[in-house]
């Protein structure tokens, strides 16, 4: 879920009318909030299996449960339909038209980002494929700038680099001659090899992006309660990192004016990834 979640400007709460909040709900809300997606719309699922009374509780169970998480419960829109009937067609009110309905909250509720699109551009690859008689094709979310066909690229992370070429944008099954910061797409590249490739590597304009294999972050530990583990951070221990696409192994070198850290404790630490990765200044990591 941290994976997904790096990537995203807001969220859909998907609840089932006929359970209500679960222990998993909890805890989504609570890495959506850590990670900073604060914008949310709640649908709550399964209409056509449970009374209207049943679902007028979710709605105030969830209400609550978002305000105590420090969410504005009151203010977030709430849709209430069924996947069930939108996907075979049947009774469109609760079917396709709260679908609809879902997508026009989101629309309205959740604010357009702004998007970088003077810097150089930055793509954490998602995945590769090979397409036979056209070559390697990665797909990823354009973070900044803007890519155009026929632009020269370069591949960072794992230890190593390498740069190619853009030789088509695709996205939703349309070809493209150019994509922005926020587009989710697929990169035709030249001349390289699906086992060249690999998912974490950040396709960007040659030269922009470095290699590094530590920094320094502000860590808050989370307690077995809120997902996380019992042990505590201590220095030489291992921790794995994840940011963007990627995830490495890494050792905690120094945890600063302390011993150890705690579960459900602030502190500052230096990780060193057993693998260099890339990342630009001022880029946030997570
Ligand atoms: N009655 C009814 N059943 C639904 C509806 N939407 C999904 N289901 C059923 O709920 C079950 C779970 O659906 P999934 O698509 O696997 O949902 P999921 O979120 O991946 O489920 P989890 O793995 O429990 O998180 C399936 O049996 C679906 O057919 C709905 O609107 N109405």
């Amino acid at each position: 879920m941290i994976t997904g979640t790096s990537q995203m400007d807001g969220a859909i709460l998907v609840v089932a009318a006929t359970d209500g909040a679960m222990p998993q709900t909890r805890e989504h809300l609570l890495l959506a909030k850590q990670i900073g997606v604060m914008n949310i719309v709640v649908f709550i699922n399964k209409v056509d299996a449970a009374d209207e009374e049943m679902t007028e509780l979710v709605e105030m169970e969830m209400r609550e449960l978002l305000n105590e998480m420090g969410w504005k419960g009151d203010e977030i829109p709430f849709v209430k339909g069924s996947a069930l009937c939108a996907l075979e067609g049947k009774q469109p009110e609760i079917g396709a038209e709260a679908i609809m309905k879902l997508m026009d909250e989101v629309d309205a509720y959740i604010p357009q980002p702004v998007r970088d699109l003077d810097k150089p551009f930055y793509l954490p690859v998602e995945h590769c494929y090979s397409i036979p008689g056209r070559g390697t094709v990665v797909t990823g979310r354009l973070e900044r700038g803007v890519i155009k066909k026929g632009m020269e690229c370069e591949f960072i992370g794992y230890g190593r680099s390498f740069k190619s070429t853009i030789t088509g944008i695709e996205m939703f099954h349309k070809i493209l001659d150019e994509a922005q910061a926020g587009d989710q797409l697929g990169a035709l590249i030249k001349g390289l090899k699906r086992d060249e490739m690999s998912r974490g590597l950040i396709m960007a304009k040659p030269g922009t992006v470095k290699m590094h294999d530590h920094f320094e972050a502000q860590v808050y530990l989370l307690t077995k309660e809120e997902g996380g583990k019992t042990r505590p951070y201590t220095p030489w221990g291992q921790a794995h990192v994840f940011s963007k696409t990627w995830d490495v192994a890494s050792k905690i070198v120094e945890i600063t004016g302390k011993e150890m850290l705690m579960p459900g404790e602030d502190g500052k630490c230096i990780f060193r990834l057993l693998k260099p990765m890339g990342w630009s200044k001022g880029n946030a990591l997570r």
